[in-house]
């Protein structure tokens, strides 16, 4: 058993059917893995207990109360007072959730929540059994009106894509993971993400070596998403960088604060990387068709994902691309408008949102929010796991959009799912502060999260 975050690898995700598939193969060879799992939650209370009251083990209809059951058994063996049922004893020192877990099919009923609302209002932590009560494995979405919201969770077997995505961070708490000695034996679902290696930088390497990004947007009024955006490319280590602000005056300067940045055209750098539409405004639709048509690489965000939304024939330019030659990285709202949507709709599911829309428009989807999930037609999807509310800040979207360009410009054989990878956990590990955090902080902590 050990903590499952930070992730130091790439790690193998499995949904509820292909955890149901493992689970059944292994009991085959392993019939005892329900002991298996009573006993390290049992091991994890003891070691999360806050002072000397009884645990408190809420145990559900299924295999997942047979998991708190155990628990409380061995706890019992320990010498601690296990009380299994659905009401408080007094004072307890830990909460354990074994409720419901990978079986929830369906709304809690009203002596479900009852007894959650009950866990929820004790003083102690709360464990909860592989998933809190109530969540979602596949989606990371409460099945009714409320779910556990668990100090710890110790995930068993498999890790499971809603704990890491949607609300599932929330509910989740600190995460543990068992894997009761059985080794996954089929492909996962999806990957969560792990840091990537930095971009070679050849001792003999010159600014032309490191690749052209040019950031078109920043209409007046929203010039610091576009220099955000080009700043963070620049942190990240692209040889040049131009800005092409929109309807600028000729004389204005393209980035006062940061002298290393050039004003240019997508006609003067057709072979640049594009990113495009951060602090656009409407004027980025007009520029589109040509930005579509031209630039070998774009990454698009914020005002030209919505323009595309809007406009059937930019997003048939978009789907002529070839493959891997575009990444899109929209925030739930964005990705609604794409998809025709609202936004409860994508975050309902947020992995087959993604897919859907990575498949739809033939490019890699960057989901925004947290637990980002990363999409591309023909490949697995990925969940990243870091960042965190300090990233819940105006323009801190700006600068990944500028950071994959980076990435991108530096790397050119590289996959738009690849980059999208590696930058959307850079990124989030570099948001990972207590507090709150400027977008422009972000840039600096940046360089040393990848
Ligand atoms: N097998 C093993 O060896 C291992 C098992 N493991 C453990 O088993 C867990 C999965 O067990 P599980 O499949 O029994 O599902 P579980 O989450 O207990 O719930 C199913 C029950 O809940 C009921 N129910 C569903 N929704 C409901 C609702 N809203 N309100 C009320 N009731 C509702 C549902 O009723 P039904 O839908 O059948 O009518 C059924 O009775 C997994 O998460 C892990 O903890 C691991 O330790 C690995 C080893
Ligand atoms: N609570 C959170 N946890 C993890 N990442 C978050 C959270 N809130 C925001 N982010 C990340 O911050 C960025 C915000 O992007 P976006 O909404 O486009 O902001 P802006 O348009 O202001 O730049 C995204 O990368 C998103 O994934």
């Amino acid at each position: 058993m050990h903590a499952l975050l930070p992730t130091t690898a790439t790690l193998p995700l499995f949904d509820i059917a292909a955890s149901r598939r493992i689970e059944a193969r292994a009991l085959v060879h392993s019939p005892d893995l329900m002991e298996r799992a009573g006993l390290a939650v049992a091991k994890l209370a003891l070691a999360l207990r806050r002072g000397d009251g009884p645990v408190w083990v809420v145990c559900g209809p299924g295999n997942n109360g047979g998991d708190g059951r155990i628990a409380a058994r061995r706890l019992a063996e320990a010498g601690v007072a296990a009380h299994v049922g659905h009401a408080a004893p007094e004072r307890p020192s830990l909460v354990i959730d074994a409720l419901l877990g990978l079986g929830l099919s369906r709304p809690p009923n009203a002596e479900m929540l009852a007894t959650m609302a009950a866990m929820q209002a004790c003083s102690a932590p709360i464990l909860a059994v592989d998933l809190p009560s109530g969540l979602l494995a596949d989606t990371g979405q409460p099945a009714g009106e409320r779910a556990v919201r668990a100090d710890h969770t110790l995930v068993l077997l498999t890790r499971k894509p809603g704990l890491f995505t949607g609300e599932g961070r929330a509910h989740a708490g600190r995460l543990w993971f068992d894997d009761l000695r059985v080794a996954p034996d089929e492909a996962p679902t999806a990957d969560l993400l792990g840091p990537a290696a930095q971009p070679h930088r050849s001792p003999t390497s010159h600014k032309g070596s490191h690749g052209q990004v040019l950031v078109v947007g920043g209409a007046p009024g929203m010039q610091g998403a576009a220099r955000l955006a080009a700043r963070a490319a620049l942190a990240c280590g692209a040889g040049r960088v131009y800005l092409d602000l929109l309807n600028s005056r000729p004389d204005e300067a393209t980035d006062p604060g940061q002298p290393e940045l050039m004003r240019g055209t997508p006609a003067e750098l057709p072979n640049a990387l594009g990113v495009i539409g951060c602090g656009a405004g409407p004027a980025i639709a007009h520029a589109l068709p040509a930005l579509l048509q031209q630039l070998p690489r774009l990454v698009i965000d914020a005002d030209a994902l919505n323009a595309i939304a809007a406009d059937p024939s930019l997003q048939g330019l978009l789907r002529g691309r070839p493959a891997s030659a575009t990444l899109l990285t929209p925030h739930p709202l964005e990705a609604a408008r794409l998809l025709g949507l609202d936004t409860a709709g994508v975050q309902a599911d947020r992995l087959r949102a993604a897919q859907e829309l990575a498949g739809r428009l033939g490019c890699t989807v960057v989901l925004k929010g947290s637990g980002s999930v990363i999409a591309s037609p023909d490949e697995r999807p990925a969940i990243c796991a870091s960042g965190g509310p300090a990233l819940a800040t105006a323009g801190s979207g700006d600068v990944l959009a500028g950071w994959l360009g980076g990435l991108w410009a530096q790397q050119p054989g590289a996959s738009a799912h690849r980059i999208a990878c590696a930058g959307v956990d850079a990124h989030g590990r570099a948001g990972e502060v207590d507090g709150v955090l400027r977008a422009s902080d972000l840039i600096a902590r940046l360089p040393d999260g990848r």
